[in-house]
């Protein structure tokens, strides 16, 4: 192989830069010309693309977001959209991909190797919510983001005495609520995993006023449901009061951790060597501290449960 592209695509998450860099120098020092396709496969579909060189990917591995762009495309659903975005690499002569995204980008990934492209995967979302792979890159930088919010809130929770309800991002998992809620000591943590009931929460409140407890932080995943309803049922049913803070994008940006730096670093390295090795339809997960080949139809196929143990403890924590 000797012509490849990198891509990022879907929901952005800190640590792509890092990737794209790594990706980059490890196949330029195979000899291998690196192309990088801007706005994800929208831009594959436009033709926008731009040679790398080892310069181009300086000043990235500290930045947030990805400079190539990333986008959701509609058009690329379609085998239409498909065929033009594979003819456009073909032309260039391209033959082989690096696709950083969610389970969306590869589950594109891997349609778009069915017209002859061949390509290795890396998980990049914040949500964490992608199966074969303990950590997605971008999943570490968004909980330490959600928890420097947590710490902040519950200074002011604990001087007024309130319950403070923090809704962080994940629109069909609770890996971030639960291990930011976690680490921060949430008395509660909702997931949309284990669906909750109002009045419970309102009453275990209550309960733990009556044993001593000032104060509370409820770490809510946007999926669960929405925070400021459950904060205004709250205050309507206990007499407690309550203020609701929505993190919302702030968790998708900043400069990554070096854990996101490292994992993206690795994993783009094991991608192209992989690459180069004439595999394809795989992703690189990273579980007990390796990168791991795994089956792109198991990565996007099963789903990614949230850790049972993690949330057990995070109760046992709260009493
Ligand atoms: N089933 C699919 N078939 C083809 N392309 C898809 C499919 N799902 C997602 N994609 C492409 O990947 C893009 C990103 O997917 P999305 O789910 O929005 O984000 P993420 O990759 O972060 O999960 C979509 O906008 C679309 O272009
Ligand atoms: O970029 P948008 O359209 O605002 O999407 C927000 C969603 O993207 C995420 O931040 C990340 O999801 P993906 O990485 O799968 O795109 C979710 O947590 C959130 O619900
Ligand atoms: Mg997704």
């Amino acid at each position: 192989m000797k012509k490849i592209a990198v891509i990022t695509s879907g929901g952005d998450s800190p640590g792509m830069n890092a990737a794209i860099r790594a990706a980059v120098r490890v196949a330029l020092a195979q000899g291998v010309e690196v192309w990088g396709i801007r706005n994800g496969y929208a831009g594959m579909i436009a033709d926008d693309m731009i040679r790398l060189d080892s310069r181009s990917v300086g000043d990235i591995i500290q930045k947030g977001g990805t400079f190539l762009g990333t986008a959701r495309s509609e058009e690329f659903k379609t085998l239409t959209g498909r065929q033009k975005a594979a003819e456009n690499l073909h032309s260039r002569g391209i033959e082989g991909l690096i696709v950083t995204g969610g389970d969306g980008s590869l589950t594109g990934a891997k349609l778009l190797s069915e017209l002859g492209i061949k390509f290795v995967g890396l998980p990049g979302t914040i949500d964490n919510d992608i199966w074969g792979t303990d950590f997605t890159i971008g999943f570490d930088t968004a909980v330490n983001t959600a928890l420097d919010a947590i710490n902040k809130l519950r200074d002011t929770a604990s001087s007024h005495g309130r319950v403070i309800l923090v809704e962080v991002m994940g629109r069909h998992c609770g890996w971030i609520a639960l291990t930011a809620g976690l680490a921060g000591g949430a008395e509660i943590i909702l997931v949309p995993e284990e669906p909750f009931n109002q009045e419970d929460i309102s009453k275990k409140l209550l309960e733990s006023r009556a044993k001593g407890k000032q104060y509370s932080i409820i770490v809510v995943a946007e999926g669960a449901g929405s925070a400021l309803e459950l904060g205004q049922y709250i205050r309507a049913n206990s007499g407690l009061e309550t203020r609701v803070s929505v993190l919302g994008h702030i968790q998708r940006g900043g400069a990554p951790t070096a854990f996101d730096r490292l994992l993206a670093s690795r994993l783009a390295e094991t991608a192209v060597r992989a690459l180069m090795a004439g595999k394809t339809d795989i992703m690189i997960g990273f579980r007990n501290n390796q990168c791991v080949e795994v089956p792109i139809a198991d990565a996007v196929g099963k789903k990614k449960e949230i850790d049972p143990e993690l949330y057990r403890l995070a109760d046992v924590l709260s009493k």
